[in-house]
């Protein structure tokens, strides 16, 4: 039996790490700052805050795009201070599982293997599990019983739909469209509509906290601020939930036309399960208010939210490594790659 378990789950906005023995979760942004081209700077949250906001010899980076690796240097340096902060034991002989989405190639999946290997941690294994799967052991389901489960997990730069069954992964199509996107549609569309400029993390406000995926018979206001784009002089803006809504609603049609073509494709007798259990719905993104009625709405299927949506991939993970049951739904990469 090893020392210590790690779950990891490295999003593109934010890093999740369980530590098994002292059972947190360590929840930051996967954030690097760097500064005259070398040095490290900041990292996770720190690092965010000077996000939008730094000088130029401070460069602030994400390393994971669209749910993969990027930037593999940078995101290296972010796991090992990641780790050392999760953990207050010492590291060696520790065992550690890291979720992967499914629909990505062999060498981007390798990548999430090979970042925890060469960390300098003598190791005792590394696992992979599938994001859907350990989102599924997450939330709670018992995923391998012989019943259809779509799970549908809104993350930063993506969303993955699966549908699972018997423990395996019948179907699942990541695509690239999460909050990143919702919050850039906010920046144009106040833009366009009032010809000023905000920043990311002010569209990312607005979002979460007047965003909604219906209009709201009583609108909210936020008051914003960001540069007028003729006069150049900074402004202050109130912004109405209707203007985040119109922002917003295209991309999330697109999320819900996804999701009906993997139901499309859905053996009929997976659908028959999905129908009478719901959609189970996940990620951050899932955050945005009223996103299960609108679902509800197109797709004419119950909608199941749960409370840490952010988290629930690394719980997954921490219960695989620890429950005989799910155990063998985590393999090794070496397996994976030749058998
Ligand atoms: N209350 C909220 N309303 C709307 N969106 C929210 C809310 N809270 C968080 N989010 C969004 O959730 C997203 C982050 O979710 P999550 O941590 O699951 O993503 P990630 O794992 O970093 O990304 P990915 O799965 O794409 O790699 C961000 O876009 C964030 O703005």
């Amino acid at each position: 039996m090893s020392n210590t378990i790690f779950g990891i789950d490295l999003g593109t906005n934010n890093i999740k790490i369980f530590n098994q023995s002292d059972k947190k979760i360590l929840n930051e942004k996967n954030v690097i700052a760097i500064i005259n081209k070398n040095q490290l700077f900041a990292y996770g949250d720190a690092a965010y805050e000077m996000h939008e906001k730094a000088p130029g010899n401070i460069l602030v980076t994400f390393p994971v795009h669209f749910g993969v690796i990027a930037d593999y240097k940078n995101m290296q340096i972010l796991l090992i201070e990641f780790l050392k902060k999760a953990s207050k034991t010492k590291l060696k002989n520790a065992e550690f599982i890291i979720a992967v989405p499914t629909d990505i190639t062999e060498v981007e999946k390798k990548a999430f293997h090979d970042i925890v290997k060469s960390c300098g941690i003598k190791c005792k294994d590394v696992l992979i599990a599938e994001k859907p799967v350990a989102d599924a052991i997450g939330i709670g389901l018992d995923i391998k019983s012989a019943t259809g489960t779509l799970v549908v997990d809104m993350g930063a730069d993506t969303t993955e739909i699966s549908v699972l069954s018997l423990g395996g992964i019948v179907l699942s199509q990541l695509i690239h469209l999460g909050g990143n996107k919702l919050d850039e549609s906010v920046i144009s569309y106040i833009k366009k509509t009032h010809g000023i400029d905000i920043g990311k993390k002010t569209a990312c406000a607005l979002k979460e906290t007047i965003g909604s995926a219906i209009k709201l018979d009583e609108p909210e206001t936020m008051v914003a601020y960001g540069r007028d784009i003729v006069t150049g002089l900074p402004i202050e803006i109130t912004i109405d939930s209707d203007l985040v809504y119109e922002a917003i609603k295209e991309n999330l049609n697109s999320i819900v036309n996804n999701i009906k073509i993997i139901l499309e494709r859905t053996p009929p007798e997976l659908s028959a399960d999905i129908i009478n259990h719901g959609v189970y719905l996940t990620g951050g993104g899932s955050l945005i208010k009223n996103i299960d009625v609108l679902l509800e709405q197109e797709l004419k299927i119950k909608v199941n939210t749960c409370e840490t949506p952010s988290e629930s991939v690394v719980k997954g993970l921490m219960q695989m490594a620890t429950d005989s049951k799910y155990r063998p739904l985590a393999y090794t990469m070496k397996v994976k790659i030749y058998n």
